[in-house]
């Protein structure tokens, strides 16, 4: 891509030498940590490209809670602690939960003291029997498949500071809704929030997702190398499902490999490549940063937001 005039942009051996040399070393727990939700994360894209990025999440952090503290002095309020939201956007399959769990794991080390926690707007799709009534199946992930006014209440609570907050779960295992289950977020100092549509401009509301967000990442890769690691994520998602009645790849799992792999690939087209090109690339450029991947997730270049 040519890059936006609005965007300073760094190879990855200049991003890696705005590391503080006063870091603090992770340590083996919190590898572990990192490890433990995808053991294929490069240790050195923590080390050359995410510390420095929660280096400058903290300068974002601490400016934005003066920020709210000289505005309560002005308006003659009490000062509250307003969370602090990061948004995560990109395609869908290029790596924005393990991008969003690895920021969770790296803040939770960094930001002593400090409330993390990680949502997702999947569990604002609407739940299958609602996207059937809609004839919206083959449109999953789409804008209009999003309960945006709902996404948009959760945030408004969260900003409020209201003090137990329900969001709906997602489940990629069942492809739905998970009836009667919820997350609760409580309180937190920085809350991560992961999905496709989170710099979307949604037709139908008045207010925006990044309305909410005080730092948002764009999560970008060459769409050709999206479909493999899609294809690879349903290869994953094939090999924990072929024991499981229950779980939506059984079919897939259960049949002819090559007929399962034609299948994905023909979603990937005709629903996933599509939305990217419909309606998430268009965001890119709306966001604060963006993180470009190339083979094997390897981060390659850098683009931060001017103005
Ligand atoms: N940094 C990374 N290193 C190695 N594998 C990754 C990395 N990021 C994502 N992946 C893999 O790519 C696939 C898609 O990632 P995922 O985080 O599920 O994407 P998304 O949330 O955008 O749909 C998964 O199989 C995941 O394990
Ligand atoms: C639930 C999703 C919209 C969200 O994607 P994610 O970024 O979590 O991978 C997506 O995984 C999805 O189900 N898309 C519909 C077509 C499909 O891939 O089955």
């Amino acid at each position: 891509m040519s890059d936006p005039i609005n965007y300073n942009a760094f190879t990855r051996a200049q991003w890696r030498a705005f590391s503080d040399d006063a870091t603090l070393p992770l340590t083996q727990e919190s590898l572990r940590q990192v490890k433990a939700f995808n053991d294929r994360i490069s240790l050195q894209d923590v080390q050359d490209i995410y510390i420095p990025l929660v280096h400058l999440l903290r300068l974002e952090f601490d400016h934005y809670q003066q920020l709210q503290q000289d505005k309560a002095r002005f308006l003659q309020r009490p000062a509250h602690r307003v969370p602090f939201i990061i948004g995560i956007a990109g395609s869908v399959a290029v790596g924005k939960s393990t991008t969003a769990r690895l920021l969770e794991v790296l803040l939770n080390h960094y930001f002593q003291g400090q409330r993390i926690q990680l949502i997702t707007t999947d569990g604002f799709l609407y739940s299958n029997e609602e996207l059937k009534k809609r004839n919206l199946m083959a449109r999953k992930g789409f804008p209009e498949s999003y309960d945006m006014a709902g996404l948009i209440r959760f945030l408004n609570s969260v900003k409020a500071g209201q003090s137990l907050i329900k969001a709906p779960v997602y489940s990629h295992k069942i492809y739905d809704i998970v009836p009667g289950q919820a997350e609760y977020i409580v309180h937190p100092d920085v809350l991560i929030v992961e999905g496709i549509n989170t710099l979307q401009l949604p037709t139908n509301e008045q207010i925006y997702v990044s309305d909410f967000t005080d730092f948002s990442l764009y999560v970008d890769a060459d769409p050709g190398l999206i479909e493999d690691w899609f294809l690879e994520r349903f290869d994953l998602l094939l090999n924990t499902a072929f024991q499981d009645p229950t779980n939506y790849y059984y079919p897939y799992a259960i049949g002819g490999h090559d007929q399962a792999i034609a299948k994905a690939k023909q979603v990937w087209h005709d629903i996933d490549l599509k939305n990217l090109e419909e309606y998430i690339l268009p965001t890119r450029n709306r966001a604060d940063m963006i993180i470009h991947k190339t083979f094997h997730h390897r981060v390659d270049r850098l683009l931060l937001r001017k103005y």
